[in-house]
């Protein structure tokens, strides 16, 4: 319950629609019960009387109460979908709302295929029981409550004779229940399982091939195939041995009926009507029992879905927005007063006691091993994440004090992965900013040496791109993404590896038309080649998460450290590649 209380702000409001679609549920409910009645009026009444010229009157009532009944039933089902649809509704906006705001730490622990499917398949479970499932459960109890009173008015002895066989109904049922719940969530579990595995077959595909392991994947898909065909046969043997026995036992209260029935007609104890009406009555009450199961899982699954689509609401926002953050803009001046951070609070600090300033329009080298800090530091500059410690000021205020869409959409960052869109190449250039001109898009495109590779696809800018940007080289997508950057004309570039996948001449091309982009910009450079770095007005050479030199490209030749020694390295393999070439 205290799930549903957590969700009430998204149903609550159209309540309306659910007690409407109650008030018919009731009507329907009582004018299915008033077709025993009828029945045994009709035979007690009007036949056993030869009070046969009522006929075409009790034929009329039936009939109208049946379209009446026809009427209700649709604003019944109707509104009860409303009710649903509109919640749930909300309810996805709230969610995929919440997924934007959510920070990069959230990202890090979550899995794409379990939000996904919270996402899809929980809302439409939740959406199912506001929409069915509760009406459901209260039709079951009144069907069951005003048939057994409607039993016990025509008879009470006939009454507690059909009821012998339910406890036997009762227990079937429940059996039926604890095995068939667990057979289900097998089923699904399985079916996730099957779904997982293709999935990840196709996103690796390349990997997949690369390595010859088509075989093995076929071989791992047919056991996953396997299992679920057998979970689904196995699911398929309970409902066919349990119903059966169901009906069987619905069947013998049905024979006891007749027989002491029978008996008490004969002997002038109960109409005849009422026996026949008993017929009637009598699965309105096996048919909810059976039911009972059912609908009882369904609201069990309801729960777990709501309780699931809770965890995403009601997820800590880690990286909050003051209620005073200013929205002004950025120059660009950036510093770090003794930052530290580790991402997992355990200790093991990703950077630690950075320091530096990066006036206005500067360009900031980061350079050093994987792992040593480069990206984090980028990421605190955009807030993606808190620092431990320390401070990190941008044009002298502390990052905190910006309004987060101010902060990000004065930074631009172009990311080692490049994501693209399966939209076109400019709307994936102008994503940042759907209102750019043409002209602007061409621009950036150039600036970022993309404007000629686009130039030669069949369609140009137009040129739809697959899922992931499938269809471009890597390169070729790293220059879409510096254009994209360029777009919001950012006040801070981070570049980060940014041409880590494109060879020396295009790099040094894009270096070249970046030069002019980055004049009036404070820009990072995070690079592994000195090629990329040594033009930069100061360079931070980095080292198991601390700055261990800092200086000009000639400043730390000389100091002949670790910068010196990466040099070294990078201009050997030149140098041994040049003779090579000689050879
Ligand atoms: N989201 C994260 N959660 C936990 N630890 C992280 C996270 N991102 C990075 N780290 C850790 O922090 C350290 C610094 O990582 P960072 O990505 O900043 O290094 P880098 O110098 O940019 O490396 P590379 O050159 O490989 O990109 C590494 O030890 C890494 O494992």
């Amino acid at each position: 319950m205290v799930t549903f209380k957590k969700l009430k702000a998204f149903y609550w409001p159209y309540r309306k629609y659910f007690f409407w679609s109650l008030f018919f549920l009731i009507f329907v409910t009582s004018i299915t019960l008033i077709y025993p009645i009828i029945l045994q009026l009709t035979i007690d009444e009007v036949v056993a009387k030869n009070k046969y010229e009522m006929i075409p009157y009790i034929a009329l009532v039936f009939l109208i109460l049946q379209i009446i009944k026809g009427i209700a039933t649709y604003y019944q089902q109707y509104l009860g979908d409303l009710f649903g649809i509109t919640a749930v509704y909300d309810m996805r906006n709230a969610l995929y709302k919440k997924l934007q705001v959510l920070s990069f730490k959230y990202y890090d622990n979550a899995k794409t295929g379990d939000l996904m499917s919270r996402l899809t398949a929980d809302v439409e479970g939740f959406r199912f029981f506001l929409s069915f499932g509760m009406a459901e459960l209260i039709r079951t109890v009144l069907l069951l409550v005003m048939s057994f009173a409607l039993m016990f008015y025509y008879s009470v002895p006939l009454t507690l004779v059909t009821m012998v066989a339910m406890p036997f109904l009762i227990i079937v049922v429940y059996r039926f229940d604890k095995r068939v719940h667990p057979a289900f969530r097998g089923l699904r579990r399985s079916f996730g399982r099957l779904n997982t595995r293709v999935q990840e077959n196709i996103t690796g595909m390349n990997t997949v091939k690369s390595l010859s392991k088509e075989g093995y994947e076929i071989d791992r898909f047919s056991i996953s195939n396997t299992n679920y065909k057998d979970s689904y046969l196995k699911t398929s043997n309970i409902w066919a041995k349990f119903f059966p026995l169901m009906e069987f036992i619905g069947n013998v209260s049905v024979v006891l009926l007749l027989a002491f029935g029978g008996y008490l007609v004969v002997n002038n104890r109960l109409e005849l009507g009422a026996l026949v009406a008993f017929f009637s009555l009598i699965w309105y009450i096996m048919g909810p029992i059976m039911n009972l199961g059912f609908v009882v899982n369904l609201f069990s699954q309801a729960k777990a879905s709501g309780e699931r689509l809770s965890e995403i609401l009601d997820a800590k926002e880690d990286i909050i927005e003051k209620s005073t953050a200013i929205d002004v803009p950025i120059k660009g001046d950036v510093t770090f007063n003794h930052v530290s951070l580790d991402y997992a609070n355990d200790h093991t600090y990703a950077i630690k006691d950075i320091n530096f300033h990066a006036p206005a329009g500067k360009i900031i080298g980061l350079i050093g091993a994987t792992g040593s800090g480069k990206s984090t530091i980028t990421q605190l500059i955009a807030r993606f994440y808190e620092q431990n410690e320390g401070n990190v000021l941008i044009d002298g205020r502390p990052i905190a004090d910006y309004k987060l869409k101010t902060l990000r959409k004065h930074i631009g960052f172009v990311l080692q992965e490049t994501f693209l869109f399966s939209t076109s190449i400019r709307d994936n250039i102008a994503y940042g900013r759907p209102d750019i001109s043409e002209e602007q898009i061409i621009q950036a495109a150039k600036s970022a040496e993309a404007h000629d590779f686009i130039m030669k696809l069949p369609k140009g800018y137009d040129t739809l791109l697959g899922e992931r940007g499938m269809g471009l080289s890597g390169g070729q997508k790293q220059r879409i993404a510096i254009a994209r950057a360029l777009c919001i004309n950012p006040s801070i570039l981070v570049l980060d590896d940014a041409t880590s996948a494109v060879d020396m001449e295009t790099e040094f091309r894009i270096q070249k038309a970046l030069k002019n982009v980055m004049k009036n910009r404070t820009t990072f450079i995070i690079a592994h080649r000195i090629s990329s770095v040594k033009h930069a007005d100061e360079i931070l050479v980095l080292e198991e998460g601390q700055i261990v030199e800092r200086g000009t490209h000639k400043e730390l030749l000389n100091h002949k450290g670790l910068y010196r020694r990466i040099y070294d390295i990078q201009y050997q393999d030149q140098h041994a590649i040049r003779e090579i070439i000689d050879l």
